[in-house]
């Protein structure tokens, strides 16, 4: 016995060491208690999330950045746009230059992919926006919307002879991607396009890159063949700039838009069109093309399949987004809760001050966010993992109508992700602003740049609101099969599988008396598909009575999205993040060390989340009587008491080093004061007095003079 108890403690201790390599100690300090109350190894729990060689990797790309002066923090305090912009673009080409991922390696193991943009993300949102704008959204429009004839275009933007972007917006239209206005006219003779934008209102607007550096586009355009016919919205190649000069190529009017609320390394500018001839090959030719002579040609007989797979190439971005919009939440909430775990005020007694973090008010408003900043990482992965999968479809060409369900089920699922993320890290991020007190509200700390950063992520890459709908369509849809066609729902995720049983699942109640009942997410689970399903049959009905009583179906649907499809949509996806982490937390995989804590945040996002409808489960009747709201509200209060001892550790799981959090409130170290003077003292002519001194000195006003006179 005790030889076999020697060997495991050898092994064990070995183990210790090789973990202790891969992840050195945090530094002791004021953050230390917290650390030493967590129930379980913070190590293992990166580990487990990330395995040794994506721990590695992103060591790799850390390590990189703070190495390399260009990527300096805080070396010029306040930027000019243009200078926010060269540097922007200046670490683009660095990153190009890095190149810390092969496309074979991203090939062989795409999360890695995902970990890049997540590193990119948290050193800074310009950064990756810029890079991923040219890298992956103009390339990827142009490999999945083009084919074989266009892989030039991706060659050079590899090899950085041409930069991209991609023109969908219009001056007058932007979710009514349908309608926009520009226009390419197909010259037989020339076998060339003539692009034109009719007037203004036409002009393409808001495009990332386009402002100073893209010389190519991917530019949305309805098709005329010259019968003049209108065959709908395709998408093109266009050249917009000179690449030997960054100059205006004729015909094309580009220029940059300005200041923006936030993400200003990024140039987002406009573009008008006249006359500009380019080669018909320049047409991205997969959901259409044009022979010589001027016919048009296409594999999708429905026009309005064919608009849907013109926009194809937007799910990937939308799958991308919800993961980059978590490293928002991410940044935000590790400040916050290191920023609570060593802030102190009040106290039970004169000579004792506790950390804030102590107060149930503040577990309240932040440990939620912290479980959902896990449950959002893990649907994030695994939803880019889905897209991986339709991806490689794709690619081999698969007809498959599995392939197309599959299609239809992450764009339905990506519609509503984007919003749950970029809402959660939105409001997440203000309520860590105000968490931190007036030190969140100091531009060094980062949450103002975080959020102001993931703010345009509700808009870009489609409105949150106008995307919801195409979610409740899809699963509205399912309501129809079920009736007309009689066959049963089933979806290649099985995201809507448990529609199947909708009938039972609306007869059933809130099953949990008891605190410790509903500490078991299967209870917010349970209720969430019960919540899906009645907003569903509502929804459903809502829009048959708007018929009814007359409406048209534009009218009938737009009367019937707030309170019915837009929280049906949010639900469901709701529902479905958290079925996803709930069977992730129980699985048999799952170290039984770390289950308890993983669980409890998966409760917490659960009930939590839930608490938002209780009037709708009341009116529902789902739940009735004081007992389910009690026992939900005492649960959750319950669960943030309980994991405040963890948070701290959990939050080193997920934070990145100090280099590039770069916030002095929440450094590894927790020394809050010592960070926050010396950076405060650090500023340049922070003890100076202004140059316009003199003003106040010398030149006194002339009190009243500029009185108006009546
Ligand atoms: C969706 C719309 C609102 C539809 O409008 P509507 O006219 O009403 O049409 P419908 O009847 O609803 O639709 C017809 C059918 O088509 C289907 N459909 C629609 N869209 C898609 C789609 N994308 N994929 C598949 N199918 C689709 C629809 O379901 C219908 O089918 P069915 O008949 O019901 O079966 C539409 O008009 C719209 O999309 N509007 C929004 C416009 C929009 O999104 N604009 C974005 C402009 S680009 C932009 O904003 C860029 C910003 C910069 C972001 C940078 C972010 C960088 C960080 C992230 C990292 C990105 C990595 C990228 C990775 C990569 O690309 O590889
Ligand atoms: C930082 C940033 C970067 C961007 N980058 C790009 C880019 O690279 N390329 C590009 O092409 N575009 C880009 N855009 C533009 C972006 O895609 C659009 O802003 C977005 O699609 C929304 O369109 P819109 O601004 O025209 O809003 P609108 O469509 O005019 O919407 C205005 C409001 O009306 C509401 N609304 C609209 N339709 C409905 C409806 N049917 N029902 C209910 N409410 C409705 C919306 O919810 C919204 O609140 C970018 C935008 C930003 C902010």
């Amino acid at each position: 016995m005790a030889s076999v108890s020697t060997t495991s403690a050898k092994r064990d201790s070995h183990e210790q060491n090789h973990l202790d390599l891969l992840l050195p100690d945090l530094p002791k300090g004021p953050l230390s208690m917290y650390r030493e109350k967590a129930s379980f190894c913070w190590k293992q729990l990166a580990l487990f999330l990330d395995g040794e060689d994506v721990i590695r990797f992103k060591k790799t790309i850390f390590t990189a950045l703070e190495n390399d002066p260009l990527f300096a923090r805080n070396s010029e305090e306040h930027l000019s746009l243009e200078r926010c912009r060269e540097l922007t673009f200046l670490r683009c080409k660095r990153i190009m230059e890095y190149d810390f991922i092969t496309m074979d390696e991203a090939m062989a193991q795409p999360l890695k992919l995902l970990v890049l943009f997540s590193c990119l993300a948290m050193y800074d949102m310009s950064l990756v926006v810029k890079y991923l704008l040219n890298c992956q959204v103009f390339t990827n429009a142009v490999a999945s919307t083009g084919s074989e004839r266009h892989s030039a275009f991706v060659e050079q933007v590899r090899s950085m002879e041409i930069f991209g972007c991609f023109a969908l917006t219009e001056l007058s239209h932007g979710s009514d991607a349908k309608h926009m206005k520009t226009k390419a006219t197909y010259d037989a003779d020339a076998k060339e396009f003539i692009l034109n934008s009719p007037d203004f209102e036409a002009a393409n607007v808001g495009v990332g890159n386009m402002g100073k550096t893209a010389t190519h586009a991917v530019v949305y355009a309805q098709l005329c063949t010259p019968d003049g016919k209108c065959h709908g919205l395709h998408a093109f190649v266009v050249q917009i700039r000179d690449p030997k000069t960054l100059m205006s190529m004729p015909g094309v009017m580009v220029g940059d838009m300005g200041l923006k609320l936030g993400l200003n390394g990024v140039d987002n500018g406009f573009a008008i069109f006249h006359n500009l001839r380019i080669p018909k090959e320049n047409l991205l030719n997969h959901t259409g093309d044009i022979t010589p002579t001027g016919n048009y040609t296409s594999s999708f007989k429905d026009p309005k399949q064919r608009f849907g797979a013109s926009l194809g190439s937007l799910a990937s971005g939308r799958v991308s987004i919800t993961n980059v919009v978590v490293c928002n939440l991410k940044l935000a909430i590790c400040i916050a809760i290191r920023f609570s775990a060593t802030r102190r005020q009040f106290g039970p007694r004169d000579d004792e001050e506790i950390p804030v973090l102590e107060y149930q008010m503040q577990q309240w408003r932040l440990i939620p966010y912290l479980a959902a900043a896990y449950a959002l990482d893990h649907f994030s992965k695994s939803l880019f993992m889905n897209f991986v999968e339709f991806h490689v479809g794709l690619l081999f060409k698969d007809k498959s109508a599995r392939q197309a369900e599959l299609g239809r089920e992450i764009h339905a699922l990506s519609c509503a992700s984007k919003p749950l993320a970029s809402w959660t890290a939105q409001h997440g991020a203000q309520e860590c602003r105000e968490a931190c007190g007036g030190h969140g509200f100091l531009a060094m700390n980062r949450l103002g740049e975080i959020r102001n950063d993931n703010d345009p992520n509700c808009t870009y890459e489609g409105d949150n609101n106008v995307l919801l709908q195409q979610t409740s369509n899809y699963l509205l849809s399912w309501v129809t099969v079920k009736h007309e066609d009689k066959v049963p729902i089933e979806s290649p995720l099985g995201s809507v599988n448990f529609l199947e049983r909708f009938d039972d699942i609306l007869g059933q109640r809130f099953p949990a008396s008891t605190v410790k009942d509903c500490m078991d997410s299967s209870v917010a689970l349970a209720a969430y598909q019960w919540l899906v399903c009645y907003l569903l049959r509502e929804s459903y009905k809502k829009l048959q009575k708007e018929k009814e009583n007359g409406s048209s179906d534009f009218e009938a649907r737009n009367n019937s999205q707030v309170y019915y499809c837009r929280s049906l949509a949010l639900a469901f996806i709701e529902c479905t993040v958290l079925q996803r982490y709930h069977e992730y937390t129980q699985d048999s995989s799952t170290p039984s060390n770390l289950q308890p804590v993983l669980k409890r945040l998966c409760a917490l996002y659960g009930l939590w989340s839930l608490s938002k409808y209780m009037a709708v489960l009341y009116q529902g009747g789902y739940c009735a009587g004081e007992q389910p709201g009690r026992v939900i509200q005492h649960t959750i209060l319950d669960l943030c008491g309980t994991l405040k001892d963890d948070a701290v550790a959990l939050v080193d799981v997920i934070v990145p080093p100090d280099f590039i959090l770069n916030s002095p409130i929440a450094r590894a170290d927790g020394e809050l004061y010592k960070n926050l003077w010396t950076t405060m003292l650090q500023g340049s002519k922070v003890l100076e007095r202004p140059s316009w001194w003199a003003e106040f000195c010398a030149n006194k006003p002339n009190i009243g003079s500029l009185r108006p006179k009546l």
